[in-house]
């Protein structure tokens, strides 16, 4: 224990650490609200509910009333749910606050609930407990250690592990996207042919297409995963490898979350393809991701913070990047000129043009 002058104990610093230690009962708990349907159900009526009127809600016969009233308490504390006394009964009454309007599983547009559960799956709890191991000797990830394979090939042998995932994904996309296209509008305006790069089912660009009907929209990724693609109107899917070639001519690239899995020597090789198959003059790259930040602004920043340790945990090389990271990289790939964007989203747009 570090001392003061006087011989006695320095508690400065303690209360610190244990808020970062023990960060992990917010999210177990939100994990907890969200399986037993507690947003859902205060979403069910107009008003702010007791907690039997929860509990009436829930499918829980032997639901522990007292647990869940301390789980209740714990979260209003941190205003996920708004917690008021009643003047006439006494009772404390529950409802919604902006927080927990992003764990309604009714409202798929804005949800966060298959991040929730995706961040708290056992497996990426395992992942977490391998971490230190990961470093100290190299090689494979705290997923792969954790797991006996990496996350890929996990999730071909885990259905329930996949579904999870691959929920989580089409969350980020959704929500993400409502950002993009807020924020971002004009920057569609000159673009008549786009290919969204690594676009898995091609949700996004078909949502772009669909707000910018101007737009011919491409979803480019592994022959695989186009092969099994829902149809969008206006979006052709095409398969392929973008360390090969993207094989489409285009006015713009759309590349969401695919650079931050990969190392930067594999990011110069999909920025070099990227730049082959722009317009020269007019072309550009519109990146989604994550931009580091070490002063932290917002708690947006501090989520790219922490999800650079979250690639660190889930894949080989994966990584998130600082403005310098991608200003060099995007030199090294064929784009000396960027703007980022920011948007209300721990993700950013990064603009970059090939000249
Ligand atoms: C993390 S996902 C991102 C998907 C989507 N852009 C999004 O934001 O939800 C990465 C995508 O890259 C695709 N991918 C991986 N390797 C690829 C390759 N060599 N060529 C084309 N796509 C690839 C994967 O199939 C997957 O759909």
């Amino acid at each position: 224990m570090p001392e003061g002058t006087n011989g006695s104990v320095d508690h400065g610093g303690q209360a610190e650490i244990l808020q970062i230690l023990d960060n992990f009962v917010e999210s177990m708990s939100l994990k907890c609200v969200v399986e037993l349907g507690v947003p859902d159900a205060l979403n069910s009526l107009n008003y702010p509910m007791t907690l039997s009127q929860i509990a009436a809600r829930l499918p829980f016969p032997n639901l522990d009333m007292d647990r869940l009233s301390r789980v209740m308490w714990f979260l209003s504390c941190r205003k996920v749910f708004d917690a008021t006394v009643d003047k006439e009964s006494g009772e404390t009454v529950y409802g919604l606050t902006d927080s927990s309007k992003w764990l309604l599983t009714d409202n798929k547009s804005e949800s966060l609930v298959p991040a929730v559960l995706l961040a708290t799956h056992p497996c990426a709890m395992a992942a977490w407990n391998c971490m230190s191991t990961s470093i100290a000797e190299g090689g494979a990830c705290g997923f792969s250690r954790a797991n006996g394979s990496t996350l890929y090939d996990f999730q071909s042998k885990n259905y329930e592990y996949k579904k999870v995932f691959r929920e989580a994904m089409a969350c980020n996309t959704r929500v993400v996207m409502k950002a993009v296209l807020e924020y971002y509008k004009d920057g569609f305006n000159d673009v008549g042919t786009m290919v969204d790069v690594g676009g898995g089912s091609g949700d996004a660009v078909a949502e772009i297409v669909e707000a910018h009907p101007h737009i011919k929209g491409f979803n480019f990724d592994l022959p695989d995963v186009v092969a099994s693609a829902p149809d969008y109107p206006s979006v052709s899917h095409v398969g392929g490898d973008m360390f090969a070639t993207i094989p489409i001519n285009a006015d713009a690239i759309f590349l969401k979350w695919i650079l931050h899995n990969w190392s930067d020597e594999k990011c110069v090789e999909i920025l070099k393809n990227c730049r082959k198959a722009l317009q020269e003059k007019k072309g550009k790259l519109i990146i989604v991701e994550a931009v580091l930040r070490g002063k932290s602004e917002s708690l947006f920043d501090v989520e790219a913070q922490r999800y650079d340790l979250k690639m660190l945990v889930i894949s080989p090389s994966g990584k998130e990047r600082s403005e310098d990271e991608w200003k060099k990289l995007l030199k090294l790939g064929g784009f000396p000129r960027y703007t980022i964007i920011k948007i209300p989203s721990f993700l950013s747009i990064i603009e970059a043009f090939p000249s």
